[in-house]
């Protein structure tokens, strides 16, 4: 099992580069940074090949997180919109690829967040989403990256809200690259047990994200982490496990996570990093790895 930090703990926008952030999270001592993959179409090759050699240099494997546009949405009920969506995951995974990423993860079968000011269709949605990841499965395959399809609370999708319904789709996607993705803030709100949860999603399971009820670090909090530690150590996963706090309000991620306050008590940037660290520590404690 590896261990990662979704790097957006320490800014305010997807757009924020990430290069910078690779020394630090391995001098923190994580295997793992998860970058946004929503603003990679904007980097040139040169900066991404730098990424790639700061990675290589301090020994990081990346990981990418994204939620994609509703002008990007693979499961819109607007065939332009879809076209729309399925150029730009060509676009991005082909960027994704040139840092060695293996995984994608995110609401990559729909938007995020979702506009709830309109109605829903639950069932169109989910059969458009299914042609539309069998459809890039392949693309995504050909560079050797995984599609993990992660499962929302009900506040942020309406596709996938369960670890059952997450492996529902992934059986009708059929291919062998597109996995379950599961994230202890969701499963908080939606699972009636995290143990099951993750026993049902089982060799399915292609990327992990940790965080407390309230989106802190894992360990200042009340998730059932040894019970998550057992059934990830029973399902022999051996992906990795990224944390994804969030904890400071402003930008479009504070707005899109809804962090309306402080989490931090003020923490300046040292006492963040210290935080992680710490949590980095729990976590290989009663996770594994
Ligand atoms: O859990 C999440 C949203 O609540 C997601 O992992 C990411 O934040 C989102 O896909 C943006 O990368
Ligand atoms: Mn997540």
């Amino acid at each position: 099992m590896k261990h990662g930090i979704y790097y957006s703990y320490w800014e305010h926008e997807w757009s924020a580069k990430f290069g910078p952030y690779i020394e630090k999270v391995a001098k923190l001592g994580f295997d793992v940074i998860e970058v946004a993959a929503h603003h990679i179409n904007e980097y040139s090759d040169a900066e991404l090949a730098a990424i790639k050699q700061s990675a290589i240099d301090n020994n990081i494997i990346l990981t990418a997180g994204i939620g994609p546009s509703k002008a990007k949405n693979l499961a819109s009920p607007d065939a332009s919109v879809r076209a729309a969506g399925k150029a730009f995951f060509e676009k991005t995974l082909t960027n994704v690829a040139k840092l060695d990423i293996k995984t994608i993860g995110g609401a990559l079968h729909s938007y995020w967040p979702v506009d709830y000011s309109q109605p829903v269709d639950k069932e169109g949605d989910r059969a458009r989403g299914v042609e539309g990841i069998h459809g890039i499965a392949d693309f995504a395959n050909n560079l050797g990256i995984n599609l993990c399809i992660e499962v929302l609370n009900r506040f942020e999708n309406h596709v996938l809200n369960t670890a059952a319904e997450g492996v529902a789709f992934i059986r009708d996607v059929g291919k062998p690259n597109v996995k379950v993705m599961l994230d202890t803030f969701h499963m908080n709100i939606e699972e009636d047990s995290f143990g099951d949860a993750i026993r049902t999603a089982g060799s399915l399971l292609g990327h992990f994200h940790t965080g407390e009820s309230n989106r802190r670090v894992p360990g200042k909090g009340r998730i059932p982490w040894h019970e998550i530690g057992l059934a990830l150590r029973e399902i022999n996963y051996t992906g990795a496990v990224v944390m994804e706090p969030f904890v400071k309000t402003g930008g479009t991620i504070g707005s899109d996570i809804r962090v309306w306050r402080d989490l931090t008590d003020g923490a300046d940037e040292a006492k963040m990093d210290e935080d992680a660290r710490n949590s980095l520590a729990f976590s290989r404690f009663v996770l594994g790895g």
